[in-house]
């Protein structure tokens, strides 16, 4: 249940005219007056000898700059002359080492800061490191814990440096390790202090863009071991910290929820479980879960075809995975199947499909004739292979859903507009969202989907039914979308569970998820 992401920068907002930085995102107002934390050790590269053009030299000789009339060149000052980043570079590191996991989590992070979005920046990782599966693992586990903690880990550098550490991967590299060392409250550190430190050092030191670094990465993170209690408890005054959400995220669930904000962003920062989908026309769940504890699985229902598993692990490892007797889905995606309450013979549209995991729940429920739309075609293929996994098929169309022109004019029995949004109910398992997502996305998506709806509207058959679902926690995408396109349309609001809040309980566990559904009046 991922969305298509429209590419969003995460710039560093407008600095303060002292900060010459590009590197990564630096809460505001988080440094107390006079703090020049980093145990003497700055992010300043080494003083290098300036050279300055002999023009320049001239200009800026005060005796001799009235008459010069003739143009300048513009020439930078070579301290102002910056190399660019080699991001690619692939250190001299031992491919198991954590130096090297660290390294490739921090070039992720400042991916993602660049505006990619968590999966793509690690997939440029793997592929410029060329990393073993197991270090791939490694720098994953790493880059997603990062992201939860990115809030907490940048306000905890604002205290402890004297400016954002450049270029971006050192200051990834210097989240990365904050990560690690102060994990969420309750759970335990995955590796030994002294090996993080240790290890962080090594990856700076392998780098030519921060090796000068290495001094200051070593005093950062001892630092923050001598005076953990003290920095936290300074970093928590600050919501940015406190919840590892932009400011306007937090507003904006505050201001829609203001009896469950706080339970709903920490939500949003808990593991994800691995759930399954229990395929009916292979098997059942009960016989599925048996099957998992002979090969000494531990999972529990958590929904009518749903299975949790209680550790995650490779999908190639899943019982019965590459058969298609189970696909990987969040408990609360595998209600928008039963909602359509299909039978077989109807013909359905899935307007945005990709990457097919409804649509593979729409054809395991009933013999159908489905169609499968998405506007990226990339994603799309997605579906192809999802489909052929579980055996089944469906006709693949590459186009937008507020458009027609792919349409053959033959109405459908049901529709599922799983419409993009912002995905904010989904940020468990994406953690990356939250910071490359604007506020202003909001609207933008929202209108997207109404037209997308309004289009869809037309396609279908007079008593047919159209579920109109998003994975968003913000009303604007949701309720009052689906209000608005009732009155628009006078179209018959039947029963669908509203707006879902994440759960993760012993029962109940899922994403945030919006779901309503809409009947066509008889011509
Ligand atoms: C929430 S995801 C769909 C998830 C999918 N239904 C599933 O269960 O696997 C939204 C999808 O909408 C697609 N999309 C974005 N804009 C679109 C548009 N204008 N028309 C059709 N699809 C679009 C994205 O590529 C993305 O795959």
């Amino acid at each position: 249940m991922t969305d298509k992401r429209p590419t969003l920068t995460l710039k560093p907002k407008a600095k303060p005219a002292r900060s010459t930085t590009s590197g990564g995102v630096r809460p505001s107002g988080v440094r107390p007056s006079g703090a020049s934390a980093d145990g003497g050790a700055s992010a300043k590269p080494a003083a290098k000898p300036t050279y300055r053009p002999s023009a320049e030299r001239e200009a800026a000789t005060p005796e001799r700059r009235a008459p010069v009339t003739r143009e300048v060149p513009r020439l930078r000052e070579a301290h102002q002359v910056k190399v660019a980043p080699q991001r690619d570079y692939r250190p001299d590191l031992k491919s198991d080492s954590l130096a090297l996991a660290l390294l490739g989590a921090a070039n992720a992070v400042a991916r993602v800061r660049g505006g990619s979005a968590l999966p793509q920046a690690l997939a440029g990782v793997f592929t410029a490191y060329e990393v073993t599966p197991q270090a791939r693992g490694a720098i994953q586990d790493i880059a997603y814990r990062t992201m939860r903690q990115l809030g907490r880990s940048d306000t905890l550098l604002g205290l402890m440096t004297s400016k954002a550490p450049e270029p971006p991967m050192l200051a990834g590299l210097l989240c990365a390790a904050l990560a690690l060392l102060d994990p969420p409250q309750g759970t335990q550190p995955p590796y030994e202090a002294f090996t993080v430190v240790d290890q962080a050092v090594n990856a700076a030191a392998s780098h030519p863009d921060f090796a000068h670094a290495k001094a200051m990465v070593n005093a950062v993170l001892r630092r923050f071991l001598r005076e953990r209690e003290a920095l936290v408890a300074q970093a928590l005054k600050q919501p940015l910290a406190r919840w590892n959400y932009p400011q306007w995220w937090i507003d904006s669930t505050r201001a829609a929820y203001p009896d469950k904000w706080e339970s709903i962003l920490a939500a949003g920062n808990v593991h994800p479980p691995l759930t399954l989908r229990v395929n009916r026309r292979r098997t059942d769940v009960d016989t599925y879960l048996a099957t998992l504890a002979d090969a000494g699985i531990e999972a529990s229902r958590v929904g009518p075809s749903a299975v949790r598993l209680a550790q995650a692990m490779n999908v190639s490892q899943i019982p019965g995975f590459h058969e298609g007797v189970v696909s990987v889905q969040d408990a609360g995606a595998q209600l928008a199947a039963p909602l359509l309450e299909l039978q077989d013979g109807m013909r359905v549209l899935d307007a945005c499909a990709a990457p097919g995991g409804k649509s593979g729940h729409i054809l395991e429920t009933a013999d159908v004739d489905l169609t499968s739309v998405d506007a990226d075609p990339q994603r799309l293929a997605r579906v192809g292979d999802n489909l052929g996994r579980l055996g089944l098929q469906a006709k693949l169309i590459a186009a937008e859903a507020q458009d027609s022109g792919w349409w053959d004019g033959q109405q459908y029995d049901r529709i599922l507009a799983d419409v993009p949004c912002t995905a904010s109910g989904i940020v468990r398992r994406h953690p990356d969202i939250r910071w490359l997502r604007r506020k202003s996305d909001t609207l933008q998506l929202a209108t997207l989907s109404s037209k997308i709806l309004d289009n869809l509207w037309q396609m279908l058959l007079p008593n047919g039914k159209l579920l109109f679902v998003t994975c968003s926690l913000w009303p604007q995408e949701s309720e009052a979308q689906a209000a608005a396109f009732a009155a628009r349309h006078n179209a018959l609001r039947l029963d669908a569970p509203g707006q879902l809040l994440p759960a993760s309980g012993a029962a109940q566990d899922h994403d945030g998820l919006f779901y309503a559904l809409f009947q066509k009046n008889a011509a």
